[in-house]
């Protein structure tokens, strides 16, 4: 499979190529040149294949001349026998219409660990195959940070400078990055939101600087990889509740719109997904891009569902560019003027393209706690706030009754404690396996948000590529 810059002018790459570049030279977003598409009887021969199977099967075209089936089949059953549940992402049914996907089950209790498990896999093949280095420089909000340094921490040939947003995550999820010591792993607070952090991440790919002494990677969504390895997990659920006979809708926690794309790649792939339904807190970009057509970034507002504390969602690029013809020099003048004013417009060609798929709904912090409480209530099911937000968008959104709706469980509860417990009055524990965060020392160092500072500091300690 080759790819292409949703900007137009960074080289064509195969999918090692991809994977190790993560954002495109010219500042873009990698997509595949075309969408591959299963037939129904295609989609029907999927049904009850063990989870590693099946994400060969799905996986397969994008990684087509870079990986060997056996040589994918090696790497997904290796990342998937990390998780703690034998069905990897369990479906979980609330009421007649209502499902959970849960895609906490992983190392760090977050959906990250689906993609970031066989991510870090990926990169120890293709480093190796070139005896290379990567310097992997990452934004979070809270969950792919833990989940990117479980998967990389003590590896060979990669080095991960880590940026949260200082106050911003919840203690367990900075304890979760903070208190891994290996060499190999640098967390950097910083003073900002994450939108800050990432615009950071963003221009060192693209600094000479840095790119020509280092070979710069992702972990982030703008790494084609991981929204791959998230495509999987729509299939799994979608097969469970009777596709390809049966459409599905999904209701998906959105910040950075990694993991809602990937249920738009399913959708293009030929699953029979009815809706998508982007559920935001109150800083709602997307609501207001997918409900009016205005993708105008606020300031971030701190709430109870930190890693959705995002008002730059760099996915929407891809669909912008797939919904908009793909005409790269287009978008890259509509995402200049984005960088730009820090608000656009959607054309209609975009506007019209999305309302054929998706659905919007923004919770507030009440509607948030409400859906947990009903949730613990009616259902015995005690559920993070992320969560709680793609539940509520599930039950409010305008939808044909007929049609099950699948929320994707996204964060273990327990990474939100103190949040959860305000909602429903019951602390969620950790899992044991996860042992005691709080007994163990934090290394982390603090740094302004400014971008020479946070560079600087990676020129010194990185690696230079060989
Ligand atoms: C628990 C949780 N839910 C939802 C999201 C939003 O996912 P995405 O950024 O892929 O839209 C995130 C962060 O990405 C998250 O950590
Ligand atoms: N919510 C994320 C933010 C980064 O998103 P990503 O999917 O692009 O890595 C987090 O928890 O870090």
């Amino acid at each position: 499979m080759k790819y292409v810059s949703t900007r137009g002018s960074a080289p064509v790459l195969d999918f090692e190529g991809v994977t190790l570049a993560g954002l495109a030279s010219d500042g873009g977003l990698y997509v595949p040149e075309e969408w591959p598409r299963f037939a129904p009887d295609e989609i029907a021969a999927m049904a009850g294949l063990p989870y590693a199977e099946l994400a060969v099967r799905v996986m397969a075209p994008f990684t087509a001349g870079s990986l060997t089936e056996d040589e994918l089949r090696a790497l997904c059953e290796a990342a998937y026998g990390t998780f703690a549940h034998e069905a990897v992402t369990p479906l979980v049914q609330l009421d007649h219409r209502h499902h959970l996907l849960e895609l906490f089950h992983g190392p760090t209790l977050a959906f990250k660990d689906v993609a970031l498990q066989l991510l870090g896999r990926l990169f120890e093949r293709f480093l190796s195959q070139r005896d290379d280095h990567l310097t992997i420089v990452g934004a979070t909000s809270g969950d792919t940070g833990s989940a990117a340094i479980d998967a990389v921490a003590g590896r060979e040939g990669v080095d991960i400078f880590m940026l949260h947003p200082r106050g911003r995550v919840s203690d367990v999820q900075r304890r979760q990055m903070t208190t891994v010591h290996a060499p190999n792993v640098h967390n950097i607070a910083i003073h900002g939101s994450f939108d800050d952090a990432q615009a950071v991440v963003k221009r060192m790919f693209v600094d000479p600087t840095l790119t020509e002494r280092f070979r710069i990677g992702a972990v982030n969504s703008i790494n084609w990889a991981r929204l791959m390895a998230q495509v999987v997990y729509y299939f799994a659920a979608a097969l469970q509740l009777g596709a390809p006979q049966r459409q599905i809708a999904f209701s998906v926690p959105t910040g950075n719109f990694g993991d809602v794309f990937a249920g738009y790649v399913a959708a293009r792939m030929g699953l029979p997904i009815k809706r998508l339904i982007v559920a935001t807190n109150v800083n709602d970009i997307l609501h207001r891009a997918l409900s009016s057509g205005d993708y105008s970034a606020g300031e971030v507002t701190p709430t109870d569902a930190p890693s959705m504390d995002i008002q730059v969602s760099s996915n929407f690029e891809r669909l912008l560019f797939d919904l908009g013809g793909r005409d790269g020099a287009a978008l890259a003048e509509q995402m200049r003027g984005f960088d730009a004013e820090r608000a656009m417009q959607l054309t209609d060609n975009q506007r019209e393209g999305a309302a054929g798929l998706f659905a919007s709904v923004r919770a507030t912090p009440e509607d948030t706690a409400a859906a947990m409480r009903w949730a613990a209530e009616r259902c015995g099911e005690v559920l993070d706030p992320h969560t709680a937000i793609g539940l509520h968008a599930a039950r409010t959104a305008d939808l044909d009754l007929a049609v099950p709706i699948v929320t994707l469980a996204t964060a273990h509860p327990a990474k939100f404690p103190d949040a959860v417990e305000r909602a429903i009055g019951q602390r969620p524990d950790l899992p044991s396996r996860i042992g005691n965060l709080f007994d163990l020392q934090e290394r982390y160092d603090t740094l302004p948000g400014d971008y020479d500072t946070v560079r600087d500091y990676v020129a010194e300690r990185a690696t230079p590529s060989r």
